[in-house]
């Protein structure tokens, strides 16, 4: 049988040898020198909505293990030159069940990690859309990965909690009533896919992440979002104007810790799992202790508040502490940064010249 080349770079139109993979090479799962082999199942995996906050860097982690070629990435945006250089990237629209089909036909794809999603904020901007893609979806998502036998993740998010939760360390089994689409559409997905799980022996798992803050890439319109802004306006302008209230508490995460958890947890053998939805964090703070640990870097950096009303009333009603005691049981979980940390990997990102690092410690100019 001839099997045609999947031209990955679509940019110039071009394809080059370089960033053109034949099919028949997919099939040859071969690893890299550098890659770890998991012979119980050396994966080939899917990420959809791969452009976002997370995507790109779990792609990363995630090929270092199991080989470039066997990460797939997909999007429905177009790709940067580096992200098409770096490994497989297809078009991907998680309402096109079709298409979704053909990829994991395609590529023999092995697990589904499904990132494609609407965001707290902008899903209260827009409840039709975010209903369209974070419930819709989530439906052909686990559709796909029922008929094709796919281990499947869908992240969930603390905003799955609700006013009715407990706010202080929140425990992983609790009364959830959300107020928000994103939280609404995140208990459905979690509920479904916990559905499929006992109904149809699916490989369902999902990881109630909370904030994560990221210097490579930005976040994508969420509650959580100016734990992220403060670093780039503290650097470009020595100020920033936070939309949350000073003594706003919410858990949060750097970005590697928030990967790694994920892969460690894709890697559990199933019945190691006594649940399927897992509560995990690293870290708790407000805006004003955030601005003090930045300050730490930026000592001038001017922080004002204005307060915006939609993404203060969902924070509200969010966890402040997540109790991730389950996670860490279960499969050995554990966060390697803390506030002061975090940033500390953040200004040694965005700007290096910023820390210095000294036999363990980082100073301010
Ligand atoms: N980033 C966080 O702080 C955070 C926290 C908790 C949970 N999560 C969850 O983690 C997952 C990934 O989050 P993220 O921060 O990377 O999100 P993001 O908003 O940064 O990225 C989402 C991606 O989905 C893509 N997308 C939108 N519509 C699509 C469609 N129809 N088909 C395919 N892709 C589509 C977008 O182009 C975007 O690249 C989401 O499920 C999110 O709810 C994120
Ligand atoms: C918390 C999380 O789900 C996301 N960062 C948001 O704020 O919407």
């Amino acid at each position: 049988m001839t099997l045609s080349p999947i031209h990955i770079l679509g940019k110039d139109g071009g394809g080059s040898l370089k960033n053109t993979l034949s099919v028949s090479s997919i099939h040859n799962r071969s690893l890299g020198p550098d890659c770890i082999s998991e012979d119980m199942n050396n994966p080939r995996i899917l990420i959809t909505g791969a452009l976002g906050q997370l995507g790109s860097g779990l792609a990363k982690m995630l090929r270092a293990k199991f080989g470039p070629e066997n990460v797939i990435m997909s999007d429905i945006n177009k790709a940067p030159k580096h992200i098409l250089e770096a490994g497989p990237f297809v078009y991907a629209d998680i309402m096109d069940l079709k298409g979704l089909k053909e990829i994991v036909v395609n590529y023999e794809v092995d697990w589904l990690i499904h990132f494609g999603a609407l965001l707290s904020a902008i899903g209260e901007a827009n409840v039709p859309l975010a209903m369209k893609i974070n419930i819709e979806g989530v439906h052909n998502i686990l559709e796909v990965a029922k008929q094709y036998n796919l281990k499947c993740l869908i992240p969930s998010t603390i905003g799955a909690f609700g006013p009715d939760s407990p706010r202080a360390l929140t425990p992983d089994l609790t009364i959830q009533r959300p107020r928000t689409i994103y939280g609404v559409s995140k208990v459905h997905a979690e509920l479904m896919g916990e559905y499929y799980h006992h109904k149809y022996g699916l490989d369902f798992r999902s990881l109630r992440y909370p904030g994560v803050i990221s210097a490579d890439t930005k976040p994508g319109g969420g509650t959580t979002d100016y734990a992220v802004e403060i670093f780039h306006d503290a650097i470009k302008t020595g100020k920033f104007q936070c939309f949350l209230k000073p003594d706003t508490r919410l858990p949060m995460m750097y970005v590697k810790d928030t990967l790694r958890s994920t892969v460690k947890f894709l890697r559990v053998p199933s019945d190691q799992l006594t649940m399927r939805t897992y509560n995990v964090t690293a870290m708790s703070f407000t805006p004003a202790e955030l601005a003090e640990e930045v300050r730490k870097f930026m000592p001038n950096l001017e922080v004002t508040y204005r307060i915006d009303p939609v993404k203060q009333a969902i924070a509200d009603q969010w966890p402040q502490v997540l109790d991730d005691s389950r996670a860490r049981a279960d499969w050995g979980w554990q966060h390697q940064y803390d506030l002061s940390t975090m940033c500390q990997a953040m200004f040694a990102k965005l700007k290096p010249d910023r820390v210095l690092f000294e036999t363990n410690y980082y100073r301010v100019y």
